[in-house]
């Protein structure tokens, strides 16, 4: 049951994010362009209510957030359900990519799905089948065409069950392609903040797109080369891919095993007898060692 809003205050999401402006959409259909200071940490996707005066930011289901290349902790977008990472036969993504996303996903309970997309090129079925070999099935993998328009029904519905979703991946591989495709109305949005006097500079701006099919799409510049992870390193394994199922079913010697040189240590059991790549290992190490050494920054070490 919904609680009445009193007079004065209305409840809706951010919708757009300019930087220093916000723009509301609130739940009767109403639209607002409010100012927010820059370092107000509203994102795209929050839940508010405005008093007439003043923005309060409800409480947050989720937050993807990442470190930036110098070590700060940027969020990203707020109440998201899904994240798709997108990948192509050209350009290449590597794998450590792919595996820290879903480490972020999985993280901040988001559900992360992979999409294949340029499926009319040479090259993409290869691609889902080495995908659905490295990481298996704990989540679904679309083949789609943003070009050819291959696939984008199952897609829509993926996007209409998960509800509120955003697509990360690396330049080129056709992310904006795949928005303009699901929703036509976004290019002339986004002509229409160009007239508004912001300038064409649109790159930098966040914008939530509701889904004539259901669902919802974020947009956000962050995606794209978003692999940094923020998660505390102990928690790592938990999260990385092929991990988590090795360590449900039997546990390590010691319960805060970090996997490296420990005694009774399934994961390097798992590695012993083929049951885990050597390269997976290995990029699950760089990772852990990335997280330690932010870690000890951070304490000022
Ligand atoms: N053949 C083919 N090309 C595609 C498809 N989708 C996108 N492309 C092309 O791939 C290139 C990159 O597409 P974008 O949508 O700009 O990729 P992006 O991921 O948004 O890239 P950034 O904005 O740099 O992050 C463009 O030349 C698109 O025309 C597709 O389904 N098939
Ligand atoms: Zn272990």
């Amino acid at each position: 049951m919904t609680m009445p809003v009193p007079p004065g205050r209305r409840h809706g999401r951010i919708v757009r994010h300019y930087g220093v402006e916000v723009r509301l959409a609130f739940d009767d259909g109403d639209f607002l362009t409010v100012r927010v200071k820059r370092n107000s940490g509203h994102v795209v996707g929050d839940r508010v209510c405005w008093h007439g005066d003043r923005l309060e930011r409800l409480e947050r289901r989720t937050l993807l957030q990442r470190q930036d290349p110098f070590g700060k902790v940027r969020s990203l977008a707020a109440n998201l359900d899904g994240l798709g990472i997108v990948l192509a036969p050209q350009p290449t993504t590597p794998v450590a990519f792919i595996e820290r996303v879903l480490v972020a996903a999985r993280s901040a309970a988001i559900a992360p799905f992979l999409l294949v997309n340029k499926a009319d090129l040479a090259g993409s079925a290869v691609l889902a089948q080495q995908l659905r070999q490295q990481f298996g099935d704990t989540q679904p993998l679309l083949l789609v065409s943003a070009l050819s328009g291959a696939g984008l029904t199952p897609l829509r519905d993926l996007l209409a069950t998960l509800g509120c979703c955003a697509l990360a991946g690396q330049s080129g591989v056709g992310k904006s392609a795949l928005l303009n495709a699901l929703c036509p109305g976004l290019d002339l949005q986004v002509g229409e903040l160009a007239e508004g006097g912001q300038g064409g500079h649109t790159s930098s701006v966040s914008t939530l797109v509701d889904l004539a099919s259901g669902g919802s799409l974020i947009d956000t510049p962050g995606f794209r080369d978003f692999a940094p992870v923020q998660i505390a390193s102990a928690e790592l394994p938990g999260w990385f891919p092929g991990f988590a199922e090795l360590l449900h079913q039997r546990a390590c010697r010691f319960r805060d095993c970090r996997h490296r040189q420990e005694p009774g240590c399934v994961i390097r059991q798992a590695l012993a007898d083929g049951s885990l790549s050597a390269e997976r290992y290995g990029r699950y190490l760089a990772l852990l060692d990335e997280l330690e050494a932010a870690e000890q920054r951070q304490r000022g070490w």
